[in-house]
């Protein structure tokens, strides 16, 4: 396996140097703070789909709630945990639908995610030990005239969404120097070319269908498949399954992303969002912020007036890198954390809201990827999701008691999946009240 494997010390805590480099970074926190307090200047605000965008060139200080029912909660949790899927979910539950150009936005962003989801695999396959070949392997059997017709064309026609759109796709015309079966191999090496070469798609022009083939091809070969079922070793993005998987809709010309893509697209969060939302009998400031490291050290800025803090930690992470940091696991840097937020003097007062998020992948991965290989102080058995889960709550629960925390309050606790709108829908109502 890869070099994720939780340094902790067998049953034990977040280990004495992880606190230490936490306290020091508090420390640091502070004293940045107090250097720009002395700075204080107009805050840069930019408009970014529909949200409050806060910059970093100037002290930010989110005011005071206007009202006592009014409340400011802020999102915290490493990269990718699922932060900004839950302000995208509030959107959707609170009835503030995405306009025209927010989903135009998410159309040029899903293919960001095609292309640079595909350059992410490549980049990793060094480090998993992986090449790819000088040939297209065909991996459609003789017997699949269909699928191999397809692959020679670039498109498969079986899986182009029907007659009507493969006859758009059949105006690009055929590759010439096909080999002996049809196919042409060698082609590979353009492909990957056109990939890492991809322009950012353009304001209201479809994705270029030259692109289709390749992403279909490319995401079909047995090294990349290999590369992305070990995923968990290069921190591949989870989103590519469910967008390759469907690449003919997005590639057809009237695509409008649906709410379901649009929680499935992933641009990781740079500075600060916040986002009002008018709940029934209070406002609610919604604060997100960027998990990466490069972006923890702006998180102090938020820290005042706070009424919740909703902790963001992917349970499908406990098997998994970080994106910045290949030698560190994704849930034990959220341990860490979670451990100093908890221990925070900023947040005496202040409500602490766990999501186990992305139960979803979790589920799936816990059948073949063993907890104790990661964290080896467990002791249930592979493939039990139940006892996991049981067990990070357990470890999380006791961070939180060593911290004096449970004492003053309780620490309430969600499993969740944040791309599943109904399941957020149930959660955030308790977690609103
Ligand atoms: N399958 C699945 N995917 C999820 C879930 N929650 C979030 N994601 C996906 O995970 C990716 C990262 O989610 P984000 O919300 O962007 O993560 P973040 O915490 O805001 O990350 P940073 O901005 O880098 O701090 C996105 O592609 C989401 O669609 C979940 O519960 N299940
Ligand atoms: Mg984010």
């Amino acid at each position: 396996m890869g070099g994720c494997v939780s340094t902790q010390a067998h049953g034990g805590e977040v280990s004495e140097h992880d606190k230490q480099l936490h306290r020091q970074a508090e420390k640091e926190l502070k004293i940045a703070k107090a250097k720009m307090a002395a700075q204080v200047k107009a805050s840069h605000l930019s408009q970014c789909i529909g949200e409050r965008v806060v910059l970093f060139s100037s002290l930010r200080i989110i005011p005071m709630p206007s009202s006592p029912q009014d409340m400011t909660v802020l999102l915290l949790g490493s990269g990718d945990s699922g932060k900004s899927t839950i302000n995208k979910q509030m959107r959707l539950i609170h009835s503030r639908p995405f306009t025209a150009q927010e989903k135009e936005s998410f159309r040029q962003l899903v293919f960001d995610n095609l292309t640079r989801g595909l350059k992410s695999v490549f980049d990793a396959l060094e480090h998993l030990d992986l090449e790819l070949p000088e040939a297209y392997t065909n991996v459609y059997p003789e017997d699949d005239f269909q699928g191999r017709a397809g692959f020679v064309r670039g498109w498969a026609p079986g899986e182009c969404g029907g007659d009507a759109f493969a006859s758009t796709l059949r105006r690009r015309g055929e590759p010439k120097g096909c080999g002996e079966d049809g196919v042409k191999p060698d082609r590979i090496t353009e492909d990957v070319k056109l990939i890492e070469e991809a322009e950012d798609a353009r304001d209201g022009v479809p994705f270029p269908l030259n692109f289709l083939g390749p992403l279909q091809r490319l995401w079909e070969e047995p090294s990349v498949r290999e590369a992305w079922s070990r995923g968990n070793e290069a921190a591949l993005p989870e989103n590519l399954q469910y967008f390759f998987s469907d690449l003919p809709r997005l590639f057809n010309p009237d695509y409008i992303p649906t709410e379901q893509d649009i929680v499935q697209t992933r641009a990781r969060t740079i500075g600060i969002t916040e986002t009002t939302f008018h709940l029934k009998d209070h406002e609610m400031l919604m604060v997100d912020v960027g998990g990466q490291k490069s972006e923890r050290r702006k998180w102090i800025h938020c820290f005042q007036d706070v009424t919740s803090i909703l902790f963001l930690v992917s349970l499908s992470g406990y098997d998994q890198c970080l994106v910045e940091d290949r030698d560190a696991n994704q849930m034990q840097d959220a341990m860490t954390i979670w451990d100093s937020i908890c221990h925070s003097q900023w947040f005496k007062q202040t409500s602490i809201i766990l999501f186990l998020n992305k139960d979803d992948l979790f589920q799936k991965k816990i059948k073949s990827s063993h907890i104790k290989t990661f964290f080896p102080d467990f002791d249930g058995e592979l493939g039990n999701a139940v006892v996991g889960r049981e067990y990070f709550k357990k470890r999380f629960s006791r961070l939180a008691h060593k911290a004096g925390r449970a004492k003053e309050r309780e620490i309430y606790i969600h499993v969740t999946t944040a791309t599943d709108t109904e399941n957020l829908r149930v959660v955030m109502a308790a977690v609103e009240e």
